[in-house]
């Protein structure tokens, strides 16, 4: 028996199960009084976190009280405060910081202190202590606070199983033990959705979440090494420790797709994110530049490539130009004409009546020069505030010029002319016209700017760029890159009017470039997902957009089925966020070794030259081969009640195409099998057998895949060794593989054959 299920044996035993018992008691105090007293026991709290600096990043009260997460729960949410204290912690600390003295910290997903002692009851996941538990090594150790550096020394680490509020077990933990929480979390997971993993990050996880979070970073990581739970986790990690001077508003995840987001929907909530944006290129774009596009399915291209087997792609590929820094400069050279163009417009000066008020030219200088960090309208509109300031002020100037010499020819016609007949005359001449023309001057002054600005009309993005992918002669000025063929094959391309993907990053572009983003669509945070399918320019659209370079950008080059259209290497991302820190990840934590076996035969076949994924141990059975001549239902139905029968719940069918998968949904569920078939707008339900097309299931993960190919085998090309790298590795325990022979899966007979066949 290991030591984790007789723990109850252990001296400590009863100790901790008292531990336990007052930190719930506890909460419930805390909830009593949050209810009772608010303001008080903000006070109390405000006084005993003084102290309490290096066990929270918080540099004031008030991000302490923010940071104890557990008391604004307390007072808005008592249903989350339950499930904290179903498992107010996770693992314990042993640890003595250098010239203080020894301590016990218990490690949870909130942070909550004594206030009346002082004392941390539960320290926070992300607060810097709690970098020790994660960081793996007993001993002495150091850890940042805010670039400061705390030395220390680790005596032990205990991990806690708790369900339910109940202590079921626990385990001391150093290097060699086998981290049994893991290997339970990695087992016994069966939820349709991805979980937070708090108690179980890995210290090369724990690297990536806190990374300096003033910097970009890429991070490649094989496919189940936990890249999109650890974005999120990072998400929560950076909004603890920005605490109240960010708004979570301006944080942005990119996910590939609606069906994502639902995927990845529950981990936040669960990790104490609220309020960020969630969304996808496209919606964000859309939204950004306020331009609706009815765009092309962004997989038709995909499966055309795959059902064709086609593989080499022409040198002129349109999609893969659209992505490139190439087109970015052509954009830059498009936005440079228009700029000109309106630059020549200031030639005129800006007079009101005969007087001149300013010069075309100093206003000129303005726009191309003092003003250019700004997108052009924007310029234009600081350019009218001048142009009216000014106005406004030599105005008045001129007017009380024009009074006063108005007066003193008035005064002379008084005073120098005898003839009273011709004075009069004169006067009422002077008077007349100072009459006539002051109140023009005055009417002028008011609408001058507008006038002199009208000039300047402002452009729509759409049919701005529509004219760059239509006009020949403008194209050739522009891409003098491009042969006369290949800009005549990008303008037939262009005949009919049909919006794809490849054009967001383009309009974005232009919009930021020309209108400027809005401030609610400027985030400051952006996280990518699936990175390895967004094109070069698509990331540089993005970052000009936002003016920031502070990107968290994950990713998986084998997983680039997309890479007709978007990235093959990470190069030159690198090159676009030169202050990136680069990280990999090699471990996964989602398949079993057998099954990871066959997932590496096919990246080992990739042009890529990717290292082989290395699973954690765990064991499950072998992959199954079934020959199956044709879609059979029956078949079908034998191995989903097999794997039910395992005790398993989310249970994909995996086919190449969205056709095939179409189709076979429809077979299924005519023979009253329970199937849904997932497409970019489902809802995740774990209840039915998933027929998934490959491409779509790219970030998900189900307990068993089965894995489909009649009618269009895998073909050994680019990008079907991705979509079945993908299909293979989104298993956890399970594969069967069903189809008329092994090599349309591309693999020799390494398979076990299932006893039915
Ligand atoms: N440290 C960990 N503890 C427990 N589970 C983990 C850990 N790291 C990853 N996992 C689990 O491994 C699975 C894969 O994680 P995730 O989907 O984030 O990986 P990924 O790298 O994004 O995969 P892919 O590229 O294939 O989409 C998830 O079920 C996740 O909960």
């Amino acid at each position: 028996m290991d030591e984790a299920n007789q723990s109850y044996l252990h001296p400590d035993f009863q100790k901790e199960v008292e531990r336990l018992q007052f930190t719930k008691q506890y909460m419930d105090e805390i909830l009593e009084a949050s209810q009772r007293d608010l303001r008080a026991v903000q006070e109390k709290i405000k006084e005993s976190m003084a102290n309490l600096e290096y066990i929270d990043s918080s540099d004031s009260y008030i991000n302490i009280l923010t940071n104890s997460r557990f008391f604004e729960l307390a007072l808005n949410q008592k249903e989350s405060l339950e499930a904290v204290k179903k498992k107010p912690y996770f693992a314990r600390i042993h640890f003595q910081r250098k010239g203080e003295a020894e301590e016990l910290l218990y490690i949870g997903k909130t942070s909550l202190f004594h206030n009346e002692t002082f004392e941390p009851i539960i320290v926070d996941w992300r607060s810097p202590v709690a970098n020790v538990y994660y960081d793996g090594r007993l001993g002495e150790i150091t850890y940042q606070v805010r670039d400061e550096e705390y030395s220390g020394h680790l005596f032990s680490k205990r991990q806690y199983k708790i369900e339910d509020g109940q202590l079921l077990s626990f385990q001391d933990v150093d290097l060699t033990t086998n981290d049994e929480l893991l290997q339970d979390a990695l087992s016994g997971k069966a939820d349709v959705r991805l979980t937070e993993i708090v108690a179980t990050i890995q210290k090369e996880q724990n690297e990536i979440i806190r990374a300096h979070l003033r910097q970009p970073i890429l991070v490649q990581g094989a496919a189940g090494s936990g890249k999109t739970t650890i974005a999120l986790h990072r998400i929560s990690y950076f909004l603890y420790t920005m605490g109240e001077h960010f708004n979570p508003e301006q944080l942005m995840i990119l996910a590939p797709n609606k069906l994502f987001i639902d995927y990845i929907g529950d981990v936040l909530p669960e990790l104490g994110v609220e309020h960020i944006c969630q969304t996808t290129y496209s919606e964000y774009v859309q939204k950004a530049t306020g331009i609706k596009l009815k765009l092309q399915n962004p997989n038709e291209q995909l499966e055309e490539l795959v059902e064709g087997a086609i593989d080499a792609l022409p040198s002129f590929n349109i999609s893969k130009i659209k992505g490139s820094l190439l087109y970015r400069d052509i954009l830059d050279r498009y936005i440079k004409l228009h700029e000109q163009n309106l630059a020549s417009l200031f030639d005129e000066d800006v007079y009101i009546e005969k007087y001149r008020i300013m010069r075309g030219s100093h206003l000129k200088k303005l726009f191309l020069t003092e003003f250019a960090y700004m997108p052009i309208e924007k310029r234009l509109e600081r350019i009218k505030k001048v142009v009216q300031t000014e106005v406004k002020r030599k105005s008045k100037a001129v007017l009380s010029t024009l009074n006063a010499r108005y007066e003193e020819m008035i005064g002379k016609a008084l005073s120098g002319l005898r003839d009273p007949e011709k004075r009069r005359q004169t006067v009422t001449k002077f008077i007349d016209e100072r009459d006539e023309r002051i109140p023009k001057i005055k009417e002028q002054s008011k609408s001058a700017a507008t006038a002199y600005m009208r000039r300047f009309e402002k452009v729509k993005i759409k049919p701005m760029y529509r004219k760059l992918v239509t006009d020949r002669l403008l194209l050739r000025e522009l891409a003098p890159e491009w042969t006369f063929e290949e800009q005549e094959k990008f303008i037939r391309a262009h005949a009919k009017e049909q919006w794809v993907l490849e054009d967001l990053a383009a309009l974005y572009y232009l919009h930021a470039k020309i209108k400027g983003i809005a401030d609610q669509f400027k985030m400051r945070v952006v996280f990518i997902d699936e990175v390895q399918d967004y094109s070069l320019f698509q990331l540089a659209a993005l970052k000009a957009g936002l003016e920031t370079d502070m990107f968290t950008m994950v990713g998986d080059l084998a997983q680039g089925i997309h890479s007709y259209r978007s990235l093959t290497e990470w190069s030159p991302v690198l090159e676009l966020f030169p202050r990136a820190n680069y990280f990999t990840l090699q471990k996964s934590y989602r398949t079993t070794i057998e099954i990871m076996e066959i997932a590496n035969k096919i990246l080992a076949k990739m042009d890529e030259d990717l290292p082989l994924v290395e699973p954690v141990v765990r064991h499950g059975n072998n992959p199954t081969f079934i020959k199956c001549n044709e879609f059979n239902v029956e078949r079908i139905q034998t191995i989903y009640n097999r794997i039910k029968q395992n005790g398993h719940k989310s249970i994909a069918l995996i086919c190449k195409t969205t056709k095939e998968a179409t189709d076979y949904t429809k077979l299924l569920t005519n023979s009253g099998i329970d199937a849904q078939m997932l497409s970019e707008e489902s809802e995740l339900k774990g209840s039915s057998l998933l027929v998934v097309p490959s491409h779509l299931a790219k970030g998900l993960e189900f307990d068993a895949v089965i894995l489909a190919a009649f009618d269009i085998p895998y073909f050994d090309t680019r990008i079907d060794r991705k979509l079945l790298y993908v299909a293979l590795t989104r298993a956890m325990h399970e594969l069967y593989l069903v189809g008329p022979n092994e090599d349309v899966f591309l693999l020799d007979s390494v398979l076990k054959m299932s006893e039915n066949s």
